[in-house]
């Protein structure tokens, strides 16, 4: 498994904001929206191309376009939801497909209550997007569906993470496929209700619940 924690003033700034338990969800919405964008230039740097031929107003040059097939992205309701316009801004013609998920708050059981992903992922890169990674559940139960269906080739998007949760999913992926982790910050611990500390909260209600 591979982590890539972004490293750039306009994220750290973007973050702390996002953390801040006095911003209200519009603001909030907003911010994930533009940190995603930030994050998907690096989630997106291997992303698959191949070399195209065209004409400029000077002359005829090679150049590249997205290859085929089209990736997937994939957002894990309800908060990876966010994520989703900031993350297809850069990938506009990838195929989305959608999970929901949520964690038990008593057992820290990932239950999966919509699944709506294209059966053959073989060959296809694939982009999860969650903006919160705890224990590491959710994530694990969403890289099994990708991976039951032929997906070898996942890169996570996450705001934040646990150093617990990531150390939870290296062991479940072992090297049963390419998986990359890109988030905005690791941060120090979980505490004992499983909350990222400091963290920001509960992500699917600061940024569709309570304001
Ligand atoms: O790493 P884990 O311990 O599994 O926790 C992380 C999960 O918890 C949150 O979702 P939640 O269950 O709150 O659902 P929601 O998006 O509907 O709020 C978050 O968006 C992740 O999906
Ligand atoms: O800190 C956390 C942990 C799980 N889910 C969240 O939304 N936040
Ligand atoms: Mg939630």
């Amino acid at each position: 498994m591979r982590l890539h924690v972004a490293d750039h003033p306009l994220v750290a700034h973007k973050l702390t904001v996002l953390r801040d338990v006095h911003t209200a969800s519009p603001t909030f919405r907003l911010l994930v929206d533009e940190l995603v964008t930030l994050l998907a230039y690096e989630a997106t740097r291997e992303v698959h191309v191949e070399s195209v031929d065209i004409v400029t107003p000077v002359t005829a040059t090679t150049g590249v376009k997205l290859a085929d097939p089209r990736p997937l992205v994939v957002p894990i309701l309800r908060a990876g939801l966010g994520m989703l316009d900031g993350m297809t801004r850069l990938l506009p013609t990838a195929e989305v497909g959608f999970l929901g998920m949520q964690r038990d708050e008593e057992t820290l059981e990932a239950i999966t209550y919509a699944n709506r992903l294209p059966d053959d992922l073989s060959g296809r890169q694939c982009f999860l997007l969650d903006p919160m990674l705890a224990t590491g559940g959710t994530l694990v139960a969403a890289i099994d569906f990708l991976l039951a269906r032929g997906a070898r080739d996942v890169t996570a998007v996450c705001l934040l993470a646990a150093p617990e949760g990531l150390a939870v999913v290296e062991a479940a992926v072992g090297d049963r496929a390419d998986v990359s982790i890109v988030v905005a910050a690791v941060d120090e611990r979980l505490n004992d209700k499983a909350y990222i500390v400091p963290g920001l909260g509960d992500a699917g209600d600061r940024l569709y619940g309570v304001v």
